[in-house]
């Protein structure tokens, strides 16, 4: 295009930006940008701030566009730029720093601002509003000093701001106007369920206190409410609303209301400028979430790129609220106004409760506490206004619990779906458009359908329905295997493999390769140990391990070193040893001429250089169980003092630490698994870089999942939050057992996390029933192994492999 003409577009924030990502597929060339944004980050992902706060992502994870992506496509962009003056005239943008910007189109996407009570003393240092980085750093860096929150507001954004306040180990009290939580989203049973579930996470609530004033010197010392009652504070987090950023439009002329007025082709009263976003109000309404705002921009950047357009019309929406182990879904009209007739489920055992609301044979609402695996569907019927009549109670009780549950029952639901049933509610996009990417374009990662279209990209609340339907579709794809094989051996992938191993009752590797017509006859360094871990996950009672399919570290129980020494490390439960012990492991080096003694990262004592010959004697005057350092097994589980003696320690570390390392060592898994426990949040035990950390908060403990501190270094995911010590066991046995059963060979639970999602490991695990299920297959498996070291030393036959120099049947 010859002459581009000049956009510019005032808020590098979400709904604007999406806008500009549409427009410059639209046109890539129609326009020459200019993106003004007052913070000084790149656009980023605002709703993730909850996940940052909460431990489960990390500012980096939350770039929605780096900076390379504003150079590739030539966007001009002034962050730290705060636009003051527009120009209507001369169509013209003025920044506070003078920057200038000259516009053929201009588009406002200047949000909200969050809602500060206007009360005395709210001027203080430490009273702070939850909506940029900003926020999320102050409330980082008062936690490290401070101990008591409060949060002003029972809604979304408050109950996220606690429960990430109570993550970074503070006492958080919600203050809240209303006698219960979530009134605009929930009625009141779902709301007292929910308060009960954060309660009992530790979170606490003052209902029905009107705050009056904020006291304290220069620092916020506590809360007065108008009933005379007080609460002491260190910080105070307000999230009691938002107001639509209307001050510039205001200045500039442009109708405003509530938000800055714009017809459905997102049109404001002046030519030429656009509004998007929370700060637009459309047909009266300001949205506050960013499914209508991305709906606005598509439109926005049709009408843009002069593409036919019908308009925006408006938007039914739906919230997911984004704490860790707690479902809740509310859609529509969730309170039964008058005219509407309710159905309810309400189980009080497994805390779940159902609610949906019809009016003239049609859903118009529907309510959802501790299941909320149905909420996309009941929220795509309530969008249609189609009639349910004679569904009613399906579409209340068709997938309750008690059905198959897990993964299976998500198939049977995903299924079920009609193709535009919407799957991502944030970005609009529907089983078929998915089943497209999996099916034409070849898409065959949740990653790779995020990059696509979009799905999981906001809140990431669908991912394990998108990471569903990658399992149901990539396979089907033109008749063809979607996935390739797990080696050049075999076209079939590792499910297909499992699934006829089940099927066919293959009990060893000859034969898997033999039924399942491998290409050749004696397979290789990648299908050998992969069949020979399958089998043994599948039969733990009856499958004997195959030596041979082993890599040299797993057959001679050492890792072996460059010289062709090996390293003997003994286990040493939880990091904790005696004199007696350090005594006998410094003969056993003495004796043995070890040359190096080390201590590992993962708090245990490494003997480096020993003799292959000298291995069985080793073990035996030792006598002390394997560590496994050199096994696709569970190796170390770190643990810091603890209760025991840190001055911070709530819980005892050392002892959940020795516990659980007792309850699953000798765990053969996919690949190395590591575990750790820390004792407070400070968390020296490392837990959130290993497969699953626990850290204890005050009356309870996190439990966190897929972390990685080596090459691929990964931060874990919150996976809920438990009270007993039993409880960790259950959540471990059952998460390491769901990890056995679905994962591939060799892959670490960071890399598995990422593949199948988070939300497939928390619906897998988040009924009692299914993790029991779980934690019994884990224990039938321990119930089979043996420490590999005393079988050795037991028995002259195998005692002899250590004597002779027979060559490794599988390389490393
Ligand atoms: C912690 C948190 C969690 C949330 N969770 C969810 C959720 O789970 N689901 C959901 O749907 N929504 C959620 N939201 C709401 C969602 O983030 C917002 O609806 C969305 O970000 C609004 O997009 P926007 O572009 O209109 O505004 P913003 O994303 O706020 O962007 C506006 C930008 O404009 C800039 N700006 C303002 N004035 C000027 C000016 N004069 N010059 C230059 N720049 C300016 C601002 O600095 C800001 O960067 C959450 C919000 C928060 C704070
Ligand atoms: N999971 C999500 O979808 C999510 C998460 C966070 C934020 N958000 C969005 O961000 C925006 C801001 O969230 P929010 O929760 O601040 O807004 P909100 O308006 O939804 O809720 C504010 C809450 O504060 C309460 N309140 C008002 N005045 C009070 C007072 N003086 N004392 C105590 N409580 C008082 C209200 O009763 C209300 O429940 C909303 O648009 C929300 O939808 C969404
Ligand atoms: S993590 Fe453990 S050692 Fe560190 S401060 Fe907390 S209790 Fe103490
Ligand atoms: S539902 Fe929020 S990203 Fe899909």
């Amino acid at each position: 295009m010859a002459n581009p003409k000049k956009l510019v577009l005032i808020g590098n924030g979400m709904a604007g930006v999406r806008a500009i990502e549409h427009l410059l597929k639209l046109a890539p060339d129609a326009y020459e940008i200019t993106i003004i944004g007052a913070e000084p980050h790149p656009n980023y992902n605002r709703i993730m701030l909850s996940s940052v706060l909460a431990g489960g992502a990390d500012m980096k994870d939350i770039i929605i566009n780096d900076w390379d992506w504003y150079e590739e496509n030539n966007i001009r962009l002034l962050t730290g730029h705060q636009a003051v003056q527009i120009d209507t005239k001369r169509r013209k943008v003025v920044s506070h720093l003078g920057a200038e910007a000259e516009y053929d189109a201009l588009i406002l996407a200047t949000g909200s601002n969050p809602f500060m009570l206007p009360l005395p003393g709210a001027d203080k240092e430490g009273v702070i509003a939850f909506r940029d980085i900003k926020d999320c750093e102050t409330m980082q860096e008062a936690s490290q000093k401070y101990k008591r929150a409060v949060v002003i507001g029972g809604g979304l954004l408050g109950l996220e701001a606690a429960r990430g306040l109570l993550h970074l180990g503070m006492d958080v009290s919600v203050v809240h106007i209303h006698p219960y939580i979530m009134e605009r989203q929930l009625d009141e049973t779902a709301s007292k369920m929910l308060q009960r579930e954060l309660e009992s996470q530790g979170m606490k609530f003052l209902l029905r206190k009107n705050t009056e004033s904020i006291y304290g010197k220069k620092r916020v010392k506590g809360l007065r409410f108008t009933d005379g009652t007080e609460a002491e504070a260190d910080l105070v987090v307000m999230a009691v609303g938002i107001r639509p950023n209307v001050e510039l439009a205001k200045a500039s002329g442009i109708e405003v209301n509530r938000g800055i007025v714009v017809n459905d082709f997102l049109e404001t009263s002046a030519p030429g400028i656009y509004a998007v976003g929370e700060c637009a109000e459309h047909r009266g309404i300001a949205y506050g979430l960013v499914a209508p705002l991305f709906e606005q921009g598509a439109v926005l950047a049709k009408r843009l790129a002069a593409v036919e357009t019908e308009g925006y019309s408006g938007s039914v929406t739906s919230t997911k609220l984004k704490v860790s182990g707690v479902d809740v879904f509310s859609a529509g009209e969730y309170n039964e106004p008058p005219g509407t007739r309710a159905l309810r489920y309400q189980d009080e055992v497994d805390g779940v409760y159902k609610k949906i609301v019809l009016q003239d044979d049609k859903l118009v609402g529907a309510v959802l506490f501790g299941d909320t695996a149905d909420g996309s569907s009941l929220f795509s019927l309530i969008r249609k206004g189609e009639s349910v009549k004679g569904r009613e109670k399906e579409l209340l009780l068709g997938f309750q619990p008690g059905g198959s549950g897990g993964a299976a029952s998500l198939e049977s639901r995903l299924e079920a779906m009609a193709a535009d049933e919407i799957i991502c509610g944030c970005n609009g996009v529907s089983k078929g458009a998915i089943a497209d990417a999996i099916q034409s374009k070849g898409c065959a990662s949740v990653g790779e359908i995020k990059a696509c279209t979009k799905a999981s990209a906001s809140c990431g609340g669908c991912k394990n329905l998108v990471a569903g339907l990658v399992n149901l579709y990539a396979g089907d794809a033109a008749g063809e295997p979607a996935k390739e094989g797990i080696c050049g051996c075999t076209p079939l992938g590792r499910d297909e493999i499992v699934a006829e191993i089940k099927r066919m009752e293959l009990k060893s590797v000859k034969e898997v390769m033999n039924v399942l017509e491998w290409r050749t006859p004696e397979g290789c360094s990648k299908c050998r140990p992969s069949l020979n871990y399958y089998l043994g996950m599948l039969w733990p009672a009856e499958y004997k391990d195959e030596k041979e399919s082993r890599f040299t570290n797993e057959r001679y129980h050492a890792n072996i070193q460059k010289d062709g020494t090996y390293s003997v490390v003994p286990r040493i439960y939880g990091g904790v040893t005696s004199p007696q012990e350090l005594k006998k492991i410094a003969e056993v080096a003495e004796k043995f001429d070890v040359p190096m003694v080390k201590i590992t990262g993962g708090q245990r004592i490494d003997l480096l250089g020993v003799k292959k010959d000298d291995l069985p004697k080793m073990w035996e005057e030792l006598d002390m169980p394997s560590g496994y350092a050199y096994g696709k097994a569970l190796r170390t589980v770190k643990t810091c003092v603890g209760s025991t003696f840190c001055r911070f320690g709530t819980q005892d570390s050392i002892g959940m630490g020795i516990r659980l390392e007792k309850e699953f060592e000798r765990l053969n898994t996919p690949a190395k698994v590591k575990l750790a426990v820390s004792g407070c949040p400070r968390n020296c035990a490392e837990a959130s870089i290993k497969d699953f950390g626990v850290v204890a908060i005050d009356g309870g403990w996190e439990l966190h999942v897929g972390g990685n501190g080596g090459v691929h270094i990964r931060a874990t995911d919150l996976l809920c939050v438990v009270k007993t010590e039993d409880e960790v066991v259950e959540w471990a046995g059952a998460f390491l057992q769901l990890y056995r059963e679905n994962a591939q060979w060799n892959e670490r639970t960071s890399i598995w996390i990422e593949r199948v999602g988070l939300d497939y490991v928390k619906q897998a695990l988040e009924k009692r029933e299914d993790r029991l299920a779980l934690y019994e297959r884990i224990r039938a498996a321990l119930d089979h192994t043996a420490d590999p070291w005393k079988q050795i030393i037991g028995s002259k036959e195998l005692r002899r492999n250590f004597e002779s120099l027979a060559p490794a049947a599988v390389p490393n």
